[in-house]
């Protein structure tokens, strides 16, 4: 085994939630860079495409030479139509009104750039199933501020959690970022962070 390279790595995201669960696989990012870029879906873009085109563009906004970046973005969506990040109640209690006993996918996009200028992306595709909701509890979850700022209008990690019937695929791809995928991918392209690299069966 060669000795581990140990360039720097650099998050593109806001979100603490990203930085959160990266901690819980042992990776602390040395630079923290916000990339603001307009999230704007394409005419005819699919929920997957978006996703993973905006992971590609905040990685790219922020990336240096010499570093490793990551970034994620994540899309709700039912079919082709994408939901909106909430931006207030109104946006909560339109997106849950929607969800309510439905099925829905969340599109994670994930993209890494490398040191060496190569790049990877790819897109975690989950679905979750939400309980039949009342008009009280749409209401009531909706001014308690936990779905703004979310894309889908609710968090699985907070109080909508007794929402979810049901879940496929990866709970913390739902929550923000695919752990086993981003630390997958970022391992493939070498970066080493003195944490346990995932091995073995998915
Ligand atoms: C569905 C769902 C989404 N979310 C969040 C994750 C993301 O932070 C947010 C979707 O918006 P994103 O644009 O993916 O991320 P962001 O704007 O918060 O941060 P940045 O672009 O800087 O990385 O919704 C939850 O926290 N819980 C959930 O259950």
């Amino acid at each position: 085994m060669t000795p581990a390279t140990r360039a720097p790595l650099i998050l593109a995201s806001a979100s603490p939630r990203r930085l959160d669960l990266l901690a819980q696989a042992g990776i602390v990012p040395d630079e923290v860079r916000p990339a603001d870029i307009d999230e704007t879906p394409l005419k005819d873009e699919t929920p997957a495409a978006l996703a993973e085109r905006l992971a590609r563009e905040k990685a790219l906004h922020v990336h240096k030479a010499g570093s490793f970046t990551l970034a994620g973005d994540t899309v709700v969506a039912m079919g082709r139509r994408i939901l909106p990040k909430a931006g207030d109640a109104t946006d909560v209690s339109d997106c849950l009104k929607l969800l309510s006993g439905r099925a829905h996918q969340v599109l994670s996009g994930l993209a890494v750039c490398a040191p060496d200028g190569r790049n990877s992306v790819r897109t975690v595709r989950s679905r979750a199933l939400f309980k039949r909701l009342t008009n009280s509890e749409i209401e009531h979850y909706a001014h308690a501020g936990d779905g703004v700022g979310k894309a889908g209008g609710y968090a699985i990690q907070g109080q909508a959690a007794p929402f979810v019937r049901r879940i496929n695929g990866s709970y913390t791809a739902i929550v923000g970022l695919p752990l086993y995928e981003a630390v997958s991918m970022l391992t493939g392209l070498g970066y080493r962070s003195g944490a346990t690299s995932p091995s073995g069966a998915e």
